[in-house]
């Protein structure tokens, strides 16, 4: 008999016919199953693991954001600080996740991008809600889900509620005793920057200590904001080394294409009021 140590001896529970397991309670089979790689190629495997993994990550983006709206609405702040940094921290996590990505070679990629056909993360509707979530709502991006009303839907539930900046904009009205113009809250376009946001985050940054929450608030929204330009930035650059200045699959320019979205400001006042202190 072999003398290795068994913890059942200590009782470590080993039979789940009847009981949830760890399998059980994570839906392994559901999300091991779920790998379906279209080709022989080696690599295919990294490649779909990251953009699952990326998307499963999204999915907590959602949740915590989702979270903090409410918890702003009903004016409960604490807990929002807590889930915006831990959005900008998942926001890191899939940066280093590029660090594996970026094993793949060109020669591994053209050994099986022909079998991605014409998809591509352009269509990924959770990263698209997200950023209609945080108030950068291109509604051009949502007809790649016409054909699933179940996305569309949600994008389109999305579009009926106010963005988390929107809900921040009138803490800051309230602050202030301020009222902005009905442009700025939107509902179906991008936040454009307006002069009477960037005066009143200008009055908060003068005197934090006389506008503490929003001030924090602020700071949170710029560190997710920062977190989130980087992984734009890693992505464009992985796929600049990868498949150089072809077009992308989704049928757009590709690099040039991503170069464009690095632009996009998504709390552009917070950004702007910093050249005005
Ligand atoms: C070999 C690696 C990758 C390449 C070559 C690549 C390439 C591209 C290209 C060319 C586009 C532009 C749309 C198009 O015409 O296809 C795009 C968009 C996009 N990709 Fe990737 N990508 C890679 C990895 C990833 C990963 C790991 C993710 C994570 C989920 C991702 C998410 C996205 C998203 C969300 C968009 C839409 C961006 C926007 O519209 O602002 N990509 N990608
Ligand atoms: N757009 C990429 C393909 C691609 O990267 C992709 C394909 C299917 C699912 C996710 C993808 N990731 C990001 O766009 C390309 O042009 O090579």
């Amino acid at each position: 008999m072999s003398d290795a140590y068994n913890p059942e001896t200590e009782g470590a529970k080993m039979s789940f016919a009847t009981d949830m397991s760890y399998g059980d309670y994570l839906g392994m089979d559901a999300i091991l199953g779920a790998q379906t790689p279209q080709s022989s190629a080696h690599d295919e495997m990294l490649f779909i693991i990251q953009h699952q993994t990326s998307e499963l990550w999204m999915r907590l983006i959602l949740h915590e954001l989702s979270a903090a709206r409410e918890l702003m609405l009903a004016g409960d702040t604490a807990p929002v600080f807590k889930m915006l940094a831990r959005v900008a921290r998942i926001f890191e996590q899939l940066n280093n996740a590029w660090d594996v990505l970026r094993t793949m070679t060109p020669s591994d990629y053209t050994t099986f991008r022909e079998s991605l056909g014409a998809s591509s993360g352009f269509q990924s509707h959770q990263y698209r809600l997200i950023e209609f979530m945080l108030g950068n709502r291109n509604t051009a991006m949502m007809r790649v889900h016409e054909h699933r009303a179940d996305l569309l839907g949600k994008l389109e539930a999305e579009l009926e509620q106010p963005s988390l900046y929107h809900i921040a904009l009138r803490a800051l009205e309230r602050e202030l005793g301020v009222s902005f113009d009905a442009e700025v809250y939107q509902m179906r376009a991008p936040h454009a920057s307006n002069d009477a946001v960037i005066e009143a985050w200008a009055q908060v940054y003068r005197a934090p200590s006389e506008h503490w929450v929003l001030y924090e608030l602020a700071e949170k929204l710029v560190d997710l904001e920062d977190y989130f330009r980087r992984w734009r930035f890693n992505h464009v650059t992985t796929v600049e080394r990868i498949i150089g200045f072809k077009r992308g699959t989704g049928g757009t320019s590709g690099v040039k294409y991503l170069r464009r979205m690095l632009e996009v400001e998504l709390f552009p006042e917070l950004w702007h009021v910093r050249g005005v202190l």
